[in-house]
């Protein structure tokens, strides 16, 4: 990929946008040949940021069309030249895929008869890793900046390619269950089974997807590590990258896999170059060893290193008193490493009682202050890395260790209260969160209590909110909130719990699990409202500019940035809440391919039942919690036993297989998605942040992926940021499974069953039987002419439109025309509906917008019959009229094509006004309202935003309610 992109910009070209990206390695020629073409007429604009004086309008686009002529290739002489040297170009980048993808094919093969590992000196092992770091920061700094001058692009663009599949690792084995290897038994491809490898980092680290340095093993001998999923960040500097594991850290990685080429699945393609090495594919395998540990104290003990690192010595410690007196401030310093827990909670779990109160025995009361300071701030640290988890820990442990969290003797209990409120909300426990600030707040001195109320009162606020919407389920309000927060911001996350309505988790012959009601529900009840357990955003400033093509070799699946990161943030959150993360996370399923994770066995988690009141919380459940935060050791009471347990749980890391967790994604997760909630988001004019499969969000919703699919949805799922409500499209008894779309139903049968198809199961909903009885044969052809000659009249509708705007035409040819057309579109109805089967029930969703079409040019001569046409267009999905001429219009929600329904409501309410047929027209406008009320919620104004500016003239103040 780099040399490809280096290529391009020598020659004057612009590099690949995002979906050409995804063009690159496509089999078929004519998809290269246009790539190739279209790359070679695409001169490199001029992206620098102009100077100061030049400068537009706060970094606005300021191309002009002298910049583009005076960079445009010359059509006549250039065009061909280009091409050619293009095609050798993609040519030559396709050859290295092609190289590195058979190459991993090939170690698959080899693993059967493993060869020795040669040994390659430190020194030279060094150099190259160097050399790669000098070249990853070029590229990064080439993808900013015009290396020349040194001028800033106006945005980065930095491609990335990495390979996935045949064959992925994860150890299940505690360390203490194993034996260590060392140089003298390493082959390669090799896993070693009950072995682990123990080392220290050498060298400076790489990032590229996965990251990469150089160890030294006890022997001496040296091997480049490769560990997958290590950050999120991608743009962390070279600084902040070494902090997670400075030279001198020591490392166990469990039942190590010896590659070939360690850089396979995460590092840059090699073009098929052997590079021997490490490769971790999950972070759960690397164990960073330390003397808080009493277990690693020993292997450290026991080894003796032949060749010393030249470490810096200020960044490791050399026992746990020094540590304690010198603790970290902030995650990633010493003695708090990549994804480790801060000392005093490594401390609690690896030392009895007895040890911990000789520990602090030997602290004078200033040294216990200065690191009651020190961990506030490394909590803080672990919130603005988003470690929650971690940040309980060290808040239990240093309330187990008695040390106070603040050096002002007065404030110190409501200080660490306060903390405790911020650290419960950052992991979406809203009522002991409140409980935790509402303490605070009664703790604090009286000096201090404005100060207090004025930094705390607003967040409690908002915890408070989060905490009813999680124990009532969210209101419209509340869904309104989420609507345009979710427009306004590039990656919207919500404060909100799962909330479970009327539901429970059910075994489903034939299909697992899925969800089951326990009770009749209401057209439009909400049923669930869940929060993705790891999001990840395209714009979010760890990959903003990153483009990851990540290649599957054996499904031949491209995977785009936030699927890869949305599985690094999903095993980093399991990491940092084992507890609460794991089973809901990797208890899902994997696709058919892949064999069931021990959680699938487990019992699913529901959500608890949660209570809420606005009451103020009892004087006495607060002086309690008071109380146990500032009463002094006692290792006895029941709250030293609950942080005991905050601590021990989430103490034990369970083995994450990364290749699990992106099956999971593949099987259960949303997206890419464009960022959700109705109204299309791409407003912006910057081409790299249009929607594309490039530039979406990823998310997993433990919760929402056991709901099974029907093509014929009996629930309506709709997207707000990472959360997602589930509303009952119908009136449902209890017992009903609530199934959703996995693929959109609207389609035709042959395609959602070619889409449906990598799940494995045949879809038996009510529209695919209907579909499978009018045959495969009527499908297809009512597909061609869907497919052909109805795109084929739309064009036509839109020149007729076009031109009965203008005046040149007399009013008697236009009629002309919009008769004629709707006549071309009766005969189409004719002709689709002989594609099914005469015992078919009015559901014909194909039929739809062929009808609002024909009604829509019908509408400029014979209302009456415009109107007939769009009733048969709600017929088409499902709807019928009501007989009577009071109460609702229609019987029933359209099953499918909710907004086509909503559109078809207007429209008549639209042409009731125009027939003075007032009352009817209401009767629309409040039957569109309710059927948006029904899937979507949140009330009138985001009816209005939605619709407002398609029908603006409709009285709706007049006949809508707010909610
Ligand atoms: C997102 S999961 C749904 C939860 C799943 N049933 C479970 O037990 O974890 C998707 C998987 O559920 C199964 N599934 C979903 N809808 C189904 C259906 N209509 N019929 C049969 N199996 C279905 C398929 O195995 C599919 O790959």
């Amino acid at each position: 990929m780099e040399d490809l992109l280096k290529a391009l910009r020598n020659i004057g070209l612009s590099l690949p946008d995002p979906e050409q990206l995804l063009q690159l390695s496509d089999p078929d020629t004519e998809v290269q040949d246009n790539l190739a073409r279209h790359l070679s007429l695409t001169p490199a604009k001029d992206d620098l940021v102009p100077d100061e004086q030049d400068s537009g309008i706060d970094g606005a686009e300021t191309t002009t069309q002298e910049d583009e002529d005076e960079s445009a290739l010359d059509p006549l002489m250039d065009a061909d030249l280009f091409k050619g040297a293009v095609q050798a170009l993609l040519e030559n980048y396709n050859k290295s895929i092609d190289k590195e993808r058979d190459f991993l094919r090939k170690e698959q093969d080899a693993l059967a008869a493993p060869k020795k590992l040669k040994p390659v000196p430190l020194k030279a092992l060094l150099a190259r890793q160097a050399a790669e770091i000098k070249k990853r920061q070029e590229e990064v700094y080439t993808a900013g900046h015009d290396p020349e001058s040194g001028r800033k692009r106006r945005r980065l663009y930095l491609p990335r390619q990495t390979f996935d599949g045949v064959g992925s690792y994860a150890s299940d084995t505690p360390i203490d269950h194993l034996k260590r290897v060392d140089a003298d038994e390493l082959e390669a491809p090799k896993r070693f089974k009950g072995r682990y490898i123990l080392c220290k980092v050498a060298s400076s680290l790489n990032l590229y997807v996965s990251c990469t340095f150089i160890g030294v093993l006890p022997s001496g001998n040296a091997i480049p590590i490769s560990i997958a999923h290590f950050t999120s960040n991608l743009h962390l500097s070279g600084a902040q990258l070494d902090a997670h594991l400075p030279v001198g850290t020591v490392i166990a990685i469990r039942e190590p896999y010896i590659s070939l080429n360690h850089f396979a699945k995460g590092g840059p393609c090699q073009g098929g170059k052997s590079v021997p090495g490490v490769r971790a594919d999950t972070p759960t395998d690397v164990h960073i060893l330390d003397r808080c540990s009493e277990q690693d104290k020993k292997i450290l003990e026991e080894v003796s290193w032949k060749v010393d690192v030249a470490q810096d010595d200020d960044q490791h410690f050399s026992d746990v008193k020094s540590l304690l007196c010198n603790s970290p401030t902030a995650a990633n310093s010493r003695g708090c490493r990549w994804l480790q827990d801060g000392p005093l909670a490594r401390i609690v779990v690896s030392s009895s009682s007895e040890h911990l109160e000789q520990l602090l025995g030997t602290l004078s009361a200033e040294e216990k202050t200065g690191l009651g300071r020190r961990t506030h701030s490394l909590i803080q640290s672990f919130l603005s890395e988003n470690r929650p988890g971690a940040a309980h820990r060290e808040l239990c442990a240093a309330r187990i260790l008695g040390i106070p969290l603040s050096n002002k003797p007065d404030s110190a209990t409501a200080e660490g209260l306060e903390l405790e409120g911020q650290v419960l909300y950052k992991k979406c426990d809203f009522a002991a969160s409140r409980l935790a600030f509402e303490a605070a707040l009664s703790a604090y001195p009286r000096s201090q209590r404005t100060s207090a109320q004025d930094r705390i009162l607003e967040t409690l606020n908002t915890v408070r909110s989060a905490q009813k919407a999680s124990a009532l389920g969210p209101t419209h309000e509340n869904v309104w909130a989420y609507y345009f927060d979710s427009q306004s911001y590039a990656t919207p996350r919500f404060d909100i719990q799962d909330w479970f309505g009327p539901v429970a988790i059910e075994n489903i012959p034939g299909a697992g699990r899925g969800l089951v009601l326990t009770r009749d529900v209401e057209e439009g009840e909400l049923l669930l409202c869940c929060k993705a357990a790891a999001s990840s955003y395209a714009a979010e400033t760890g990959s903003r500019g990153v483009f990851l093509l990540r290649y599957s070799v054996e499904s031949g699946v491209t995977s785009t940035t936030t699927q890869v990161l949305a599985a690094t943030k999903s095993i980093q959150a399991m990491i940092d809440r084992p507890d609460e993360l794991t089973l809901p996370i990797m208890g899902l399923t994997a696709g058919p391919g892949m064999e069931y994770s021990k959680w699938v066995a487990a019992e699913y988690p529901a959500p608890p039942h949660r209570d809420y009141t606005d009451e103020q919380t009892p004087a006495s459940q607060i002086d309690a919690l008071v109380q146990a935060c500032s009463s002094q050791l006692d290792l006895s009471s029941a709250r030293q036993d609950e942080w005991r347990r905050v601590i021990l749980n989430g103490s034990m890391r369970p083995s994450i297989d990364s290749s699990y967790v992106d099956g999971v994604l593949r099987f259960n997760a949303f997206g890419p998605a464009a960022n959700p909630g109705g109204k299309s988001t791409s407003t912006t004019t910057d081409k790299l942040q249009q929607d594309s499969e490039l530039t979406r969000s990823t998310m997993v919703h433990p919760l929402p992926a056991i709901l099974n699919h029907a093509c014929l949805p009996n629930v309506s799922s709709v997207f707000f940021g990472d959360i997602v409500t589930t509303r009952a499209l119908h009136p449902l008894k209890k017992g009903t499974e609530i199934m959703h779309q996995y693929v959109k139903g609207e389609q035709p049968w042959l395609i959602r069953r070619s889409q449906l198809s990598k799940h494995g199961f045949k879809c038996n909903c009510g529209i695919c039987q209907l579909d499978e009885r009018d045959g495969e044969e009527k499908v297809r052809e009512r597909g061609q002419i869907v497919g052909g000659s109805l795109s084929m009249l739309q064009e036509r509708s839109r020149i007729v439109l076009k031109s009965s705007t203008s005046t040149d035409q007399s009013q008697e040819k236009q009629e002309d025309d919009r008769r004629d057309l709707a006549e071309s579109l009766e005969e189409m109805v004719g002709k689709v509906q002989a594609t099914y089967d005469a015992s078919r029930p009015g559901l014909r969703p194909d039929l739809m917008k062929i009808y609002q079409l024909k009604a829509l040019h019908e509408s400029a001569y014979d209302v009456d019959a415009a109107v007939a046409s769009e009733l048969k267009a709600l017929e088409s999905i499902g709807c019928t009229v009501s007989k009577g001429g009071e109460g609702r219009i229609l019987n029933e929600l359209p099953s499918l094509h909710f907004d086509g329904g909503i559109t078809s409501m207007l429209t008549l309410a639209k042409w009731s006004v125009k027939q003075d047929k007032m009352d009817e027209a209401r009767r629309w406008v409040e039957q569109a309202f309710y059927t948006h009320q029904c899937t979507i919620g949140g009330g009138l104004d985001i009816f209005w935003d939605r619709w407002l500016d398609a029908f603006p003239d409709l009285p709706y103040r007049d006949w809508l309610p707010r909610c």
